[in-house]
């Protein structure tokens, strides 16, 4: 016995109580019963001896290690065997999440890091991931045929999971994260507001933002600049104009939107609300109260961005009621209305404010890393740059404002946007979950087998970089060429980046007007060409397009850029 530690048959009784009802709420399988009274008998045993407490963590340990080869045998056969990784943890569960990609652990950055590799070591494209000590066993697919088949069954086998739809939840149900016909009424309130009148007034904000921009960064008096990090415009830009043309909010660049307490822009308080999900989600509210910085600022923003989006539906809800909302049918009015009916067709006040915060988180982040990321390739690879800027010269010509009209003729430009949304795809990750135990078919590569049977609760994710970094179905997948898009159609097969089928990208056509526009603005007027800093060489400024930060959405690190007048450069 160890000194000083209290033994005696109180404890012994107390602990042996707590894992009979343990084992009890875990196990109800005839092996693990038989493995309880295994252990019953041992306790037994144990107690007429008078075991020390060594014996009796020993025993816990024993257990510990019983439950969990039981789980994860359970796991092995409810991805049916399939090859894949045995991890310690699930890499989206929570000790998964927080220590590094490394040999023991996946981590969340596996899916950048291993992206040309994991799939090969098992000769495969539909892979399994068990883990051992923490977390549910998942299946992982880089495989577009797989990947459609997860994503295209809504309600017959598959469906969005409440642990990751939950992440989007925060401010209430929304149209990303609900399911079955709950989804169906989200998309038929809020599907009317995605229509050509809603692009055109896109392209014309993007347009009019973009001069703003020049103003306003006093760009326009000079001839070459320096941009540390172009998200940091770019983020800005895809957050005006959501706020401009889906809410109708009166933001412009030099003054961004604050909340009625004045302490935190909206911009900012959204972009830490999203950097803060692990913090505002994970954690008991009362934690947040820790004089930590981190936790500080997850709650002054998340107070900031609940004041803010409550007090512009209710400033909404009162245009709605006294008649002098536009006649437009904007989202933002569709959601009020919504609100204010009865029937299948209404949304409770949580609802608007989730799909509020979901327009301006999905539609903010990804589109502004996505140009961000298109305006970097284009420095690194300026052979393409300069054939976007012979389409420009020929479709919108070099002095006056673009029309929405030469939108489609901008082949190039959605080209190049395309390719860098492929080589980072901002959301990197598509989960579905089996609802009952389904069968699906695995083209020709799992060995020896055609079709799997999945069990039910199974998770299943589309592993985004891996796909369009396939050499199956990309040639030289590491180069940025945005010519493999050239003439093929708007949805080709293996280019998943905004997902395929009914729960596909709402804001797709959104996104990529956005983006062309605001490209083409900008390479009108400027070169873009790699800032080489000092102390740095082009080599490793070219290492920075391997610097990836993975988080809820992918993004490049920052990556400096120097833009230079092109009437300069001609003079
Ligand atoms: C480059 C920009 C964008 C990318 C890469 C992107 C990507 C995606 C992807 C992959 C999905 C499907 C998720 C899944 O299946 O689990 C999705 C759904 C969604 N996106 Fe986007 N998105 C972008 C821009 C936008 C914009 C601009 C908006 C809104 C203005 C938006 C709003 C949504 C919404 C509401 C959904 C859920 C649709 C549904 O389930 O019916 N996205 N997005």
């Amino acid at each position: 016995m160890v000194d000083g530690f209290p033994c005696n048959s109180h404890l012994e009784r107390i602990f042996s109580s707590a894992l009979l009802l343990f084992i009890h709420l875990q196990f109800r399988s005839s092996i693990v019963l038989n493995t309880f009274t295994s252990i019953m008998l041992c306790l037994d045993v144990m107690h007429s001896f008078k075991p020390g407490p060594w014996t009796v963590i020993l025993a816990a340990l024993v257990l510990f290690f019983a439950w969990r080869m039981k789980k994860f045998s359970d796991g092995l056969r409810a991805v049916n065997f399939l090859p894949g990784k045995i991890v310690m943890f699930q890499p989206y569960a929570f000790p998964g999440q927080i220590f590094p990609t490394t040999w023991w652990n996946l981590g969340i950055d596996f899916v950048w890091k291993w992206r040309g590799c994991l799939y090969e070591e098992f000769d495969n494209d539909t892979i399994s991931i068990v883990p051992f000590l923490w977390g549910s066993p998942g299946i992982f697919t880089r495989n577009p045929e797989v990947a459609r088949q997860f994503v295209l069954g809504t309600n017959a086998g598959f469906k969005k999971p409440e642990s990751a739809s939950n992440v989007f939840a925060v401010w209430g149900q929304n149209l990303l994260s609900a399911n079955g016909d709950a989804w169906r009424k989200h998309r038929r309130i809020i599907g009317p507001a995605f229509s050509n009148e809603l692009y055109e007034l896109v392209w014309d904000q993007s347009c009019q933002l973009y001069h703003e921009m020049v103003v306003d960064e006093r760009w326009s008096s000079e001839n070459i600049i320096h941009v540390e990090d172009m998200q940091k415009q770019t983020l800005k830009l895809a957050l005006l104009i959501i706020g401009r043309c889906i809410f109708d909010f009166p933001l412009s660049w030099s003054e961004p939107p604050r909340s009625p307490d004045g302490i935190m822009s909206a911009h900012e308080a959204i972009h830490t609300v999203i950097n803060s999900t692990n913090i505002l989600l994970f954690l008991p509210k009362w934690m947040l109260h820790i004089p930590l910085p981190a936790f500080s600022k997850a709650k002054q923003a998340s107070e900031a961005l609940n004041q803010f989006l409550y007090s512009q539906a209710a400033q909404k809800k009162y245009e709605v009621h006294s008649n002098s909302s536009q006649s437009r049918s904007d989202l933002f009015t569709l959601l009020v209305e919504a609100n204010e009916s009865q029937g299948k067709l209404s949304l409770e006040d949580s609802e608007v404010i989730g799909n509020m915060f979901i327009m301006l988180h999905a539609g903010h982040e990804t589109t502004g890393q996505a140009i961000s990321s298109t305006l970097v390739m284009l420095a690194a690879y300026p052979e393409f740059q300069e054939e976007i800027m012979e389409e420009i010269k020929e479709v919108i010509g070099l002095d006056h404002n673009p029309e929405f009209g030469s939108f489609s003729k901008l082949k190039k430009a959605q080209a190049a946007f395309q390719e860098a949304l492929r080589m980072y795809p901002t959301a990197h990750l598509a989960v579905r979950i089996t609802t009952e135990d389904t069968i699906f078919s695995t083209p020709q590569e799992v060995h020896g087998s055609a079709s799997l049977l999945l069990e039910k609760d199974v998770q299943l994710t589309v592993d985004m970089p891996a796909l369009h970094y396939n050499p199956r179905y990309f040639s030289e997948p590491e180069k940025f060429n945005p010519s493999r898009w050239y003439g093929v159609s708007d949805q080709p097969e293996s280019f998943s980046a905004f997902n395929v089928g009914p729960r596909s990208c709402i804001g797709r056509k959104f996104a990529t007007v956005e983006a062309v526009c605001f490209l083409c603005m900008l390479l009108r007027d400027w070169k873009i060409e790699p800032l080489v800093k000092k102390g740095m060489t082009e080599e490793s400024w070219r290492r920075k397009l391997y610097d990836v930060k993975v988080m809820v959405t992918l993004s490049l690190d920052e990556v400096p850029l120097r833009l230079t007048r092109r009437d300069f450069v001609a003079s």
